[in-house]
């Protein structure tokens, strides 16, 4: 089997250094770029990790996708908004049994496929814009996945891996396809856990609640988790963002199987924790924005819910990235 990792940071890098040394019949190669893929290709890619122990693999790396050619598994683990503009890139990689599998927090560009029938052919153009990843990603191919651990790039070509080992996995209909099963194998062979849940929605969505409201807040703050949710003004705002978030989802047939105020204090208990938007927004990185909540409010439209709030913090994170040049317009 092939697998391909696109974009091997944090995320990526974590998942390939695992399958490549896990026993299974896979070729794992990796996509990288700059100084992260010349020490990757000179020195494997490092991984130090409590959990897993320390190790390198050695796996094919390249910045030219053609160089690898159509893969059974295609892997993408970029920040969202780096889908769009590579999108034409990832065709080489995909072949009429190429599995993609998103990798990648918010909502993803294969939402409303497989949603039922008067949603079918409907586009998030938040983080596919135009349709361009559609195009060269038929959401027929999408296998969903909700990423749980948490991992940075300490330098070039060495990823730590700091905590969790859950990668849940779901087809956008809900079925039990036997390229779920046999990704959620060499996933459970590569150490993680890699359930496949017929609702992969409601897990996309539980995930989402927090990274809608703590991701903006934050950036906008420069607040820690804990403070975001137990300071009550800022609780209340991102609890009023959270209810809305909830309602789109369920208007969209998602089911949230815990209430908001523990969602709340489940975030409060990950401590003094910048979230990944407030680290971009510091490093003067771009912003994961539009999937994390640009996405959430075109949902909110499609089915005609007001959003307030998340609309007006939606406005200012925005114009917060503007300022600081990372956000486009
Ligand atoms: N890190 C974490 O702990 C968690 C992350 N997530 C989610 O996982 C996803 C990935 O995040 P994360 O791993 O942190 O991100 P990273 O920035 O660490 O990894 C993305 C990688 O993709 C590379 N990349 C971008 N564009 C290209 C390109 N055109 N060609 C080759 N490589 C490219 C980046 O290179 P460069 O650095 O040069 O831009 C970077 O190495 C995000 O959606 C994030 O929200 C979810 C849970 C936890
Ligand atoms: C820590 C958490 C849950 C904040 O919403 C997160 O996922 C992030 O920082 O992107």
């Amino acid at each position: 089997m092939k697998i391909c990792v696109f974009g091997a940071g944090a995320i990526g890098g974590l998942m390939a250094a695992r399958l490549a040394n896990a026993e299974i019949e896979a070729q794992v190669s990796v996509v990288a770029r700059g100084p992260h893929l010349a020490a990757i290709r000179d020195n494997g890619l490092w991984l130090i990790s409590e959990e897993f122990g320390d190790q390198v693999a050695q796996v094919e790396a390249t910045d030219d996708p053609a160089e690898l050619g159509p893969q059974d598994y295609l892997v993408l683990t970029l920040k969202a908004h780096s889908v769009p503009p590579i999108a034409e890139k990832l065709k080489p990689l995909v072949g009429p049994e190429t599995c993609v599998v998103t990798g990648m927090n918010g909502v993803p560009y294969w939402y409303f496929h497989g949603l039922g029938p008067e949603w079918e052919g409907r586009r998030v153009e938040a983080v596919d814009p135009g349709g361009v990843v559609s195009a060269a990603l038929p959401p027929e191919k999408a296998l969903g996945c909700v990423v749980y651990p948490a991992a940075e790039v300490e330098k070039p070509g060495l990823v730590r891996h700091i905590s969790g080992d859950r990668f849940t996995l779901g087809e956008p209909d809900g079925s039990k396809s036997e390229r779920a099963q046999r990704f959620s194998e060499a996933l459970r062979k590569a150490g993680f856990k890699a359930p496949v849940r017929p609702r992969i929605r409601d897990e996309i969505w539980v995930k989402l609640w927090g990274n809608m409201a703590f991701n903006p807040l934050s950036a906008l703050t420069h607040e820690t988790l804990d403070h975001l949710a137990t300071r009550p003004e800022l609780r209340r705002i991102a609890r009023a963002m959270m209810l809305e978030g909830q309602a789109v989802g369920e208007a969209l047939g998602a089911r949230f199987p815990i209430d908001v105020d523990k969602r709340i204090d489940g975030a409060a208990a990950v401590g003094a924790h910048k979230t990944s938007m407030l680290q971009d927004l510091e490093r003067g990185r771009p912003m994961e924005i539009d999937a994390l909540v640009t996405a959430v409010v075109e949902l909110g439209r499609a089915v005609n819910i007001e959003m307030p709030m998340t609309e007006t913090i939606l406005a200012l994170v925005q114009a917060r990235a503007r300022v600081a040049g990372l956000y486009p317009g």
